[in-house]
């Protein structure tokens, strides 16, 4: 993605705090008062412009969303979505996923969503994907026993790496799709990048995998 600098975006951010959380770790572990009620919270990572966190929350308002994102120039435009929408369960956080941690308590969150992740497709660059099993690890440790990770994508390297990662984690694989347009799925949020490649006819891959017990 191409980045421009926009110096007006922390300004923008800083003057919405009831949108994108300012301090997000003193959020840890009350994010139920910071929604007001104590429904799941499902997370995004790499949400990007915020079209399918903010198509979510308006398709299931019994679900909180999280929408997490890396860059001020881009997280903006998922700002201008939500400032639109105005949607009570729907946050979003300017921060780094691999910091997930600090702003989460083990069990308090039910989901993560990943969707069209940068594919870091150099072997040495394995360790910053987002399904490298470090990520999955830090996904594991926030989420309650059966906890889920869903994923979206167009690339066939990216998709087939990572269900090999969830399935060398331990993970249980419960839904995989290697054409998800074509395959009758329902419910299905399109992101800003699902939209673009499947335009240019790019098959999207999607899947599913759970959080087994340890034993
Ligand atoms: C290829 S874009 C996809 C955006 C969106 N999910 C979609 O499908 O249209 C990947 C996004 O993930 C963000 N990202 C990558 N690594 C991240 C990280 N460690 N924490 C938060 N966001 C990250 C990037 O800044 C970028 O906006």
């Amino acid at each position: 993605m191409r980045l421009r600098n926009k110096p007006w975006a922390r300004e923008k951010i800083e003057a919405h705090p009831q949108y994108i959380i300012p301090e997000p770790e003193k959020a840890k572990g009350r994010w139920h008062e910071v929604f007001g009620n104590h429904n799941p919270i499902h997370i995004e990572v790499g949400t990007g412009k915020g079209q399918f966190v903010t198509g979510m929350a308006k398709q299931n308002p019994d679900i909180n969303y999280i929408g997490i994102e890396l860059y001020e120039s881009v997280i903006i435009t998922a700002l201008d979505r939500l400032i639109e929408a105005d949607l009570p369960n729907l946050k979003l956080l300017n921060v780094d996923g691999a910091d997930l941690l600090h702003y989460f308590e083990k069990g308090e969150v039910g989901r993560v969503y990943l969707n069209f992740s940068d594919p870091w497709p150099k072997t040495r660059h394995a360790k910053r994907r987002l399904t490298y099993k470090s990520f999955l690890n830090l996904y594991e440790s926030l989420m309650p026993e059966g906890g889920e990770v869903h994923f979206k994508t167009d690339n066939q390297g990216l998709f087939e790496y990572s269900l090999k990662s969830f399935s060398e984690y331990g993970m249980l694989l419960t839904f995989v799709s290697l054409d998800l347009h074509n395959s009758g799925f329902e419910g299905n949020v399109m992101t800003e990048y699902e939209e673009k490649f499947s335009a240019i006819g790019q098959r999207i891959y999607r899947s599913e995998a759970k959080f087994q017990p340890r034993t």
